[in-house]
Parts: C-alpha cells; sequence; structure tokens
C-alpha cells in the first residue's frame, strides 16, 4: 500500500499531490476497480449509451477517510471499454489531478462530468461524499431506476416496505419503510446539485436520491457498500414496476390490491402509506372559500363591503363597457325574477331608454340588498368579481387564507392531487383572491375552479356537473370540503366524499350531522 503523506497533502487541498501518490498502488488499484465496474455496471444496463458514473475514494488506511483522492469514471464515454488510465482522479475538494489522454477520432475527448471545471467542487456526486462522508457513490440510470419515478409524476418519494431485500440497505430491516427522495431532472447534471443537497439533508436515513425520469446516485461507505446498496435499489424499483403492473401495492405490510384511486395518490408521495387520510386516497380536492380556505370575516368585513361602497362608482364609470352591459343584463334577469317573487329590497330598474344615473341608481340599491343578503347568485358575483379586480390590481385588497391553507396546497400539489375551487364568488374573483394572497400568488396549486355558472352549491347536479369535468372514474375520488351542511349533503348526495370545515366564525352545525370535521388542513 502507497503512505498516505503525499495523498493526505493533495487532499487537504495544499497543492497537487505527488507524482509518486498518483502514481501509486493505491491509486492505481482504485483507477482499475472503477474500470472494471464500469465494465460490470454496463452489463446490468446502469451505464449504458455513456451514461452515468462511478466514483470511489482511493482505498489508502493512512489517510482519513475525508481526505482521500477519488477517482472518478469520465462523462460521455462508452463504459464498457473503460481502462484503468481513462479515469480521472481528483482531491477530496474536487481540483482535478489527473486527467486521461484523449483517444483518437471517433472517440469523443474525455469529459470528467458534464459541467465545467468551475463548478466541479460542487459536483453533484461531491455532496454524498461531503455530506455524507461516503467512500464511492454510484449513479446508474438503470431503466427500473428511471420509470419508477414516472409511476407518479408528482410524487416526491419513493416508499416500499416488507421486501426482504430491503435488509441490504444502510440501517434498514424487513418491516421498516425504505423513503427514497425523488428530485426532479435538469437539463445539465451540475444543476442537480442545490436539490439533490436538500434531498440529502432532508432525508438523513437515505443512502439514495432519486431523479425523475434520469436514474439514481447511491452511495455507502466503501465501494462495496455502494455496490451492494445498487443492486438491492435496482432490484426494489423493478419489484415496484413489476407490482405496479399486477395492480400489487408495495406501499403497505400486506401487500394488498392497488384501488385504482390509490395508483395515483398512494403509492408514492409524502407521508403516503395507507389509506387512512382522506386527501390521500382521492385523485382529487375540491375547496369552498368562504369558512373553509379564508375567514368568513375576510369576506363579509372586507370583500363585501368593498364591492358595496364601490358599485356606484364602478357602475357608473364603466358603463358603457360591454362587460359592464353583460353584469347591467344578467342583473336585470334577476331582479325582474326577484320582484316576482317578492324578494325584499328589490327595486324596479327602469329601462335602457331613461338616463344613465336613474338606472345607476336602481341598480346600486338592488346590488347592496342583495350583498347584505349574502346572495349566492351569478349576476351579483359576476359584478361583485369586476368590482373586486379593480381593488387588487390598485393594492386595495389582498386576499387572505387561513395559515394552514398553503402548505396543504403544496403538498396536495406535489403528491399529484389536484386541487379545484368550487365557490359562489365568480372564478375571476377567487383567481384573483388565490393569485393575491398575503402568502403570495397560490394559484400555481390549483388546477381549476368552478363557480356558480356551474350550478348553486346546494344542489346535487352542481357536484354530478363537476365530477363530470374533473373526469374521475368515479365521484368518490374527489373530496370535498366546505363548512356549508346544506353545500356537504348536497355533494355526498353526489358520491363526493366530504369534510366539514370548522372555523373561526363559522356558523354552528346541526347536531349528528354525521360529517367528519377538520379544524385545519393538516388534520388532512
Ligand atoms: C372568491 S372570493 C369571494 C367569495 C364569495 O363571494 C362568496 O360568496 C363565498 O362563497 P363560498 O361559496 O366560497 O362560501
Ligand atoms: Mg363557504
Ligand atoms: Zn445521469
Amino acid at each position: 500500500m502507497a503512505s498516505g503523506c503525499c495523498g493526505a497533502k493533495a487532499a487537504a487541498g495544499e497543492g497537487m499531490a505527488s507524482e509518486a501518490y498518483l502514481a501509486g498502488e493505491a491509486v492505481l488499484e482504485a483507477r482499475e476497480l472503477v474500470a472494471e465496474l464500469c465494465r460490470h455496471f454496463y452489463g446490468m444496463g446502469w451505464v449504458t449509451g455513456t451514461g452515468g458514473s462511478i466514483t470511489v475514494k482511493v482505498n489508502d488506511p493512512a489517510v482519513p477517510l475525508a481526505d482521500r483522492l477519488i477517482v472518478m469514471s469520465p462523462s460521455g464515454v462508452q463504459k464498457e471499454r473503460m481502462v484503468s488510465e481513462d479515469m480521472y482522479v481528483m482531491s477530496a475538494d474536487g481540483k482535478v489531478l489527473s486527467a486521461p489522454v484523449g483517444k483518437p477520432w471517433p472517440n469523443k475527448p474525455p469529459k470528467c462530468t458534464d459541467c465545467a471545471p468551475l463548478f466541479m467542487k460542487s459536483f453533484v456526486v461531491f455532496k454524498a461524499y461531503l455530506m455524507r462522508g461516503a467512500g464511492a457513490v454510484i449513479h446508474s440510470h438503470g431503466m427500473e431506476t428511471c420509470i419508477a419515478t414516472m409511476l407518479n409524476p408528482g410524487a416526491k418519494e419513493f416508499r416500499m416496505t416488507h421486501m426482504e431485500m430491503i435488509k441490504g440497505i444502510k440501517g434498514h430491516g424487513f418491516r421498516d419503510e425504505l423513503v427514497i427522495p425523488i428530485i426532479e431532472n435538469t437539463p445539465y447534471e451540475y444543476e442537480l446539485t442545490d436539490s439533490l443537497s436538500e434531498a440529502i439533508a432532508a432525508y438523513p436515513k437515505a443512502t439514495a436520491v432519486l431523479v425523475r425520469n434520469h436514474g439514481i446516485y447511491v452511495w455507502g461507505d466503501s465501494w462495496i457498500n455502494a455496490k451492494t446498496q445498487a443492486e438491492c435499489y435496482h432490484y426494489l424499483l423493478d419489484a415496484a414496476i413489476r407490482l405496479y403492473q399486477l395492480g400489487i401495492d408495495w406501499s403497505t405490510p400486506e401487500h394488498g390490491p392497488i384501488n385504482s384511486a390509490k395508483r395515483l395518490g398512494s403509492i408514492m408521495g409524502p407521508g403516503i402509506t395507507n389509506g387512512c387520510h382522506a386527501a390521500e386516497s382521492s385523485k382529487c380536492v375540491v375547496l369552498d372559500i368562504e369558512g373553509t380556505t379564508t375567514p368568513i370575516s375576510f369576506v363579509t368585513d372586507v370583500m363585501f363591503p368593498y364591492a358595496r361602497d364601490n358599485v356606484r362608482k364602478h357602475l357608473t364609470s364603466t358603463f358603457d363597457s360591454e362587460e359592464t352591459k353583460e353584469d347591467i343584463k344578467l342583473l336585470r334577469t334577476q331582479i325582474e325574477d326577484d320582484l316576482r317573487n317578492g324578494i325584499s329590497g328589490a327595486v324596479p330598474v327602469p329601462p335602457d331608454d331613461a338616463s344613465k344615473d336613474e338606472v345607476v341608481n336602481a341598480l346600486v340599491a338592488n346590488v347592496e340588498s342583495m350583498i347584505k343578503a349574502d346572495r349566492k347568485i351569478t349576476s351579483l358575483k359576476q359584478l361583485q368579481g369586476h368590482i373586486w379586480r379593480t381593488g387588487f390590481e390598485k393594492k386595495e385588497l389582498q386576499g387572505v387564507v387561513f395559515e394552514d391553507v398553503p402548505e396543504a396546497l403544496k403538498k396536495w400539489h406535489d403528491s399529484g392531487i389536484k386541487v379545484y375551487i368550487y365557490s359562489s364568488g365568480s372564478r375571476e374573483a377567487q383567481r384573483l383572491l388565490f393569485g393575491n394572497t398575503t402568502y403570495g400568488d397560490l394559484r400555481k396549486f390549483l388546477c381549476g375552479y368552478f363557480d356558480t355558472t356551474t350550478g348553486n352549491k346546494r344542489e346535487t347536479r352542481s357536484y354530478f356537473e363537476i365530477s363530470q369535468s374533473l373526469g374521475v372514474d368515479s365521484p368518490s375520488q374527489i373530496l370535498f370540503i366546505t363548512d356549508v351542511f346544506q353545500e356537504a349533503v348536497a355533494a355526498k348526495n353526489a358520491g363526493f366524499e366530504v369534510i366539514i370545515s370548522i372555523r373561526l366564525g363559522n356558523a354552528p352545525l346541526p347536531e349528528n350531522h354525521g360529517f367528519r370535521t377538520i379544524k385545519s388542513f393538516s388534520e388532512i
């Protein structure tokens, strides 16, 4: 074995390792080992098409692991033809100490990574060396490591339990749950560095990170541990793909059948290991706003007064616009209906040829009484939305949501559960509210919006309409959350899963209403 003094020096960043050390037995052994592993892993399908990489620390017991040199396979070359001279040798902090000599055309010039030398220090595998004290890192493009990340495109984790091969993963027994973080792919490998570091930090038990549509990084304290674990990971990911095809759930101890609702939501994803959480067994979540995502007081004490106080100004200043003409037409029809039905507060609106002031006066009187009565009618909601638009644009309004809402929206979104809004507020108003909250723009977590143009929220057929639009196999795959008992009943009668939201300021519920209740989305 070569002496460690020069290796230690080089690794400590004091300068280049001596020629003698670089040409010594320890480095040569590591070079030969990486070349052999390249050829072997090529046969396994892990590094075909020049993809993947293998790095190991030089085995020199005289040098502390953290200071040892690293031997790295070149990037973008045929791994099955690797020989020891093809390897890079690097210091522990990522300086290239020895590079392979290029081969004649048509060979491509060797590359250390797909990143510029400037970035070498932050090259993705160094994170495992620096953060986990690894002795070797294997980066595989094995097909199973790629496809397993595609079973649920929204999942941030792969989870599995009760498989013998889990025992091959450091710190895991047969009954333990294996959790592999999944990060999103990037055009260049060095761009993975930050998300890989975050995943390594967030999952202290992990010895691997999956990269979606790409592959896996596996590390161990020695090349043997890294290789053994890589074999187990490939086996387990392959098993998951086959179990998926067979409809068998690998994420639960009993490995029962995957039910179709669970396929997307539960098999993979953050914290998703069983069906006890309603949102996780649902494909879609539909949320009411007032009393559910947002305090009733914000709607009644801020938004409604804003609309009431600005209705005259809005109608007067936009009277001749197409949008307002449409709003007035809708209001006229509603008011005529209200007058026929003897609705209190309804007053006749003079015909179109009356003066603008007369028409506006009558409309304002009707709108004020509609707002006072909290009518959930399209004509009012449409107009309110247009008035609020000005308020949001002028920053006189800012959307308010309960503090647990942004986190839950993100969690559902990230785990592939689609989230929609169904509110009496117009779709435009919904988008304004969620686009301008005190937590920023939350629309990125939302897949769509439904309002009273789909139907009244207390009518079952509105929920049938929504389930048709969402394209689910069954309405039971939709979880609806609302504060209003009648809405809960209507959704339940359409076959939805329903939870009632209890927030400060909400109206009391009937006794023995029979619905599950929550005080925060964090309970879901
Ligand atoms: C889009 S914010 C305004 C909310 C609103 O106008 C309203 O009537 C709230 O009704 P919800 O169905 O969300 O309870
Ligand atoms: Mg509500
Ligand atoms: Zn790769």
